[in-house]
């Protein structure tokens, strides 16, 4: 497994009583070359658990191996050629340019100096074409639509070679054709490199579509993980979003959810 989580438990110290908040992960992890979508309702924890393996936060107890390796001993420069990250909500208070966004992925590669190289560039313009933000590439990046925003920011963790990518509602802004266009792309580089994906969404149709493996987060737990032709069912999606809904075998590979209107009682 590239990530595996042991015993892993998280609270945030707000001090507060409303916020009561854990997750706790026991036992879990992905598979080298997998497409995993982490599904679940709002405040799941699934935005957490990207967090601690990212190491933004610390666990209170528990450890998360990247590569059999605890990333507690990582060298920051290492965790991040290692794991890519595209983030729910995107801030910057300088107004960066596009280029200037997606070069920032190169940032662990380059010399103490912080100067870019030949292969930097290269790298750079090719993840500026394959997402299609060539032609804004000197446009400032609060100057941006949210599709072409949440492009940049894939295209920056796509420059960062690394071998995970982490993707927080990846789809939230993108149009229908770039949902498809972009989970298609990710689709294509996890087959000729074998990075390993893992992606929250609430998006039942597209994890259907595109993802190999489903796992559902409820109250700060993986309640199931597993194939998505096992996981993705009806009874499942019931239980966990209250809804009905109908999920069509379109190939072996392929699943449509079609969520019905009816909310369950
Ligand atoms: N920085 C924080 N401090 C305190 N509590 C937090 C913080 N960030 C998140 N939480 C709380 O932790 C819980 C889990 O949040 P998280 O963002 O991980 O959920 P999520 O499953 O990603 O939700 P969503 O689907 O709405 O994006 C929520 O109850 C949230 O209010």
């Amino acid at each position: 497994m590239i990530i595996k989580i042991n015993n892993l438990y998280f609270s945030y110290q707000s001090g507060k009583e409303y916020n009561q908040f854990k997750l706790s992960v026991d036992d879990w992890g992905i598979n080298k070359g997998a497409f995993l979508s982490l599904l679940g309702p709002n405040g799941s924890g699934k935005s957490t658990l990207l967090k601690l393996i990212l190491r933004f936060i610390k666990p209170d107890r528990g450890s998360i191996f990247i590569n059999g390796v605890d990333i507690k001993n990582y060298k920051r420069k290492d965790l991040a050629k290692t794991v890519a990250y595209v983030p729910q909500k995107i801030t910057s208070a300088f107004p960066y340019s596009v280029y200037e966004t997606v070069m920032m992925g190169r940032t662990p590669y380059m010399n103490f100096m912080g100067f870019e190289d030949e292969d930097d560039r290269r790298i750079v313009k090719h993840a500026l074409e394959t997402f299609e933000i060539d032609h804004i590439k000197h446009k400032g990046i609060n100057e941006l639509s949210g599709g072409e925003l949440q492009r940049v920011m894939i295209a920056r963790a796509v420059a960062q070679d690394a071998s995970i990518i982490l993707l927080d509602e990846p789809n939230a802004h993108l149009d229908i054709e770039h949902q498809v266009s972009i989970y298609g792309i990710l689709n294509e580089l996890r087959r000729q490199k074998r990075i390993t994906i893992l992606t929250v969404t609430h998006d039942l149709n597209l994890a259907g579509i595109y993802s190999d493996d489903i796992a559902f987060m409820v109250n700060g737990r993986i309640v199931i993980s597993g194939k998505k032709s096992e996981a993705l069912n009806e009874k499942n999606i019931r239980e966990i979003f209250k809804v009905n809904a109908e999920v069509i075998k379109y190939t072996d590979d392929i699943l449509n959810v079609l969520v019905k209107p009816d909310k369950l009682n």
